[in-house]
């Protein structure tokens, strides 16, 4: 079942822009960011520091890179298995022309890798000493190498800002928010592109349950820009456990979502949230338009490979007691993103 409701949104100028807020004001947003992701492993954030201008922008270079030719992204593919997990992923429309009209439920549609309704350019930092980014060569899409190098540095910052305001809001003591720094590494985090194609009526009708399906993300915390009014992400409820709740866009809003990092940091204090990317409804869809496509752009703000996460002994207590042992990020990502690779699904 899906609510209406939207999950709360939470303002964070007074970070993003600190010289013309007080510390209160600072220690109130923090506070409030804190509440809502410890309610719902989700908030939608405005007063990130990111422009209307510079979020067009980033969805007119989604447009730009998707819209080439399939041989021409496939000039950066994705390499076999998990690592690195960088460059192109997609759809290849002409292995699948032949199955596309297929009607029998039970057929080869049915099987498919739900990873055939997404396409998807993976870019890490330029100084990762662990997976090196795989560029298009400059004269296929002129100018995307260093856009997307500085739409990833941005994010970084904001990702910076971020957790900064969640340790505040935590009321962490020096040592702690030390901590608290080391579960973001510029040069470990992952920017990604998404296009989710536009979907038939009749696929919806035999075997597109989602575009996504339910899943977690293994690192600190996502922070997710979806474009116009598409819609489609959505949250389970951490407190019922069952009813999704619509994570809408929300002019300029990113959405955060924690992961699983934080929630092993925190004991459990803030869980990390189960999502998906749904469909409507087959009934809901117009025949001639069926679904329209979907653009969004998800930061996965990350540790470095080598470092231990362990649980704040704040967050430890004979009510609730340790339920993480520490855990080597590297390790954990690698057997969590075998599994996904395996499966085809994220
Ligand atoms: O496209 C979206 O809105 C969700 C993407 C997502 O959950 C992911 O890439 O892990
Ligand atoms: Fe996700």
């Amino acid at each position: 079942m899906t609510s209406e409701n939207p999950i709360p949104t939470v303002d964070l100028t007074s970070f993003s822009s600190p010289s013309t807020h007080s510390d209160a004001d600072r220690l109130a947003a923090g506070q409030a960011f804190v509440a809502v992701l410890h309610r719902y492993g989700f908030a939608n954030v405005i007063g990130h520091g990111f422009t209307a201008d510079e979020i067009n922008q980033a969805f007119q270079w989604n447009k730009t890179l998707f819209d080439l030719p399939y041989a021409d992204k496939m000039k950066a593919p994705h390499p076999p298995g998990p690592f690195p997990h960088r460059g192109y992923s997609g759809i290849d429309h002409y292995a699948r022309a032949d199955t596309n009209t297929s009607t029998s439920p039970d057929g080869e549609e049915a099987t498919r890798k739900i990873s055939d309704l997404k396409e998807s350019f993976e870019v890490g930092s330029a100084h990762d000493d662990q997976q090196q980014n795989i560029w298009l060569p400059d004269d296929t899409l002129p100018g995307f190498r260093a856009y997307a190098t500085s739409l990833y540095e941005r994010l970084a910052g904001v990702g910076s800002v971020l957790l900064a305001a969640i340790g505040l809001g935590l009321g962490l003591d020096a040592q702690e928010h030390d901590a608290l720094q080391h579960l973001a590494s510029h040069r470990h985090s992952q920017l990604r592109l998404l296009h989710y194609p536009a979907v038939s009526k009749a696929r919806l009708r035999h075997d597109v349950r989602a575009r996504m399906p339910a899943h977690n993300d293994w690192a600190t915390f996502t922070m997710l820009f979806q474009d116009g009014d598409s819609g489609g992400l959505e949250l389970r409820d951490p407190q019922t456990g069952g009813q999704f709740l619509r994570a809408q866009p929300e002019g300029g809003a990113l959405v955060l979502n924690v992961g699983d990092m934080l929630e092993r940091f925190t004991n459990g204090y803030f869980r990390s949230a189960v999502h998906r990317v749904s469909v409507p409804e087959a009934e809901m869809v117009d025949e001639e338009t069926g679904v329209p496509a979907r653009r969004s752009i998800p930061f996965f703000v990350s540790p470095a490979p080598s470092h231990t996460v362990a649980t704040l002994s704040r967050f430890v207590s004979d009510e609730n007691p340790r339920r993480y042992d520490p855990v080597r990020f590297g390790e954990y990502g690698a057997s969590v993103s075998k599994y996904h690779y395996q499966v085809g699904n994220i």
